[in-house]
């Protein structure tokens, strides 16, 4: 079973790229993590926010195999404490026998077939961050919830 991440377009930002690179690579000790980036919706001008999230939606579920346990990173999903996010990730770890994978939304969100589709929404926090920022702070939470399952040092610092 992999933990996966998708996401809509890549970052513009080298920062967020060298902290996604960071986690990841950290990632590795603990789980098979796969990051999916899918390439920005092109059709030939600009879409209207509903139009752009339903083409963007499509291309998420395209991404799912059947039976995938699918977690929307969401403003509105379930907020934890970083050691509460540890515990749902281990539950989730026991339970879940297909891929664990987690989506964060296009500029405008998701459309409401993702919303549909969705087993469950977390929240990294009630604030609403960029949609390319919210894949590095998802991967730095994923480690830190990883280092506190296996009681590591990492979380107290
Ligand atoms: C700019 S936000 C979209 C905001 C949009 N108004 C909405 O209602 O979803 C882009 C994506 O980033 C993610 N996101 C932003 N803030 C978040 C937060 N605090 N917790 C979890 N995910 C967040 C969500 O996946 C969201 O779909």
């Amino acid at each position: 079973m992999k933990i996966k991440l998708i996401v809509i377009s890549k970052t513009d930002e080298k920062f967020l790229d060298e902290g996604i690179e960071k986690y990841l690579k950290r990632l590795k000790h603990y789980h098979s993590v796969e990051f999916v980036i899918i390439p920005d919706v092109k059709q030939g001008g600009k879409l209207a926010p509903d139009k752009l999230k339903e083409a963007e939606g499509k291309l998420i579920l395209q991404k799912l195999q059947d039976g995938d346990h699918l977690i929307l990173l969401d403003e509105k999903g379930k907020s934890f404490t970083s050691s509460e996010f540890a515990t749902f990730l281990q539950k989730k770890l026991n339970a879940v026998t297909t891929n664990l994978v987690f989506a964060v939304g296009g500029a405008f969100g998701f459309s409401p077939e993702v919303y549909a589709r969705a087993n469950d929404k977390i929240s990294l926090s009630k604030m609403t961050f960029t949609h390319q920022m919210v894949r590095m702070f998802f991967f730095e939470q994923l480690y830190r919830g990883f280092t506190i399952l296996r009681g590591e040092k990492y979380h107290n610092d």
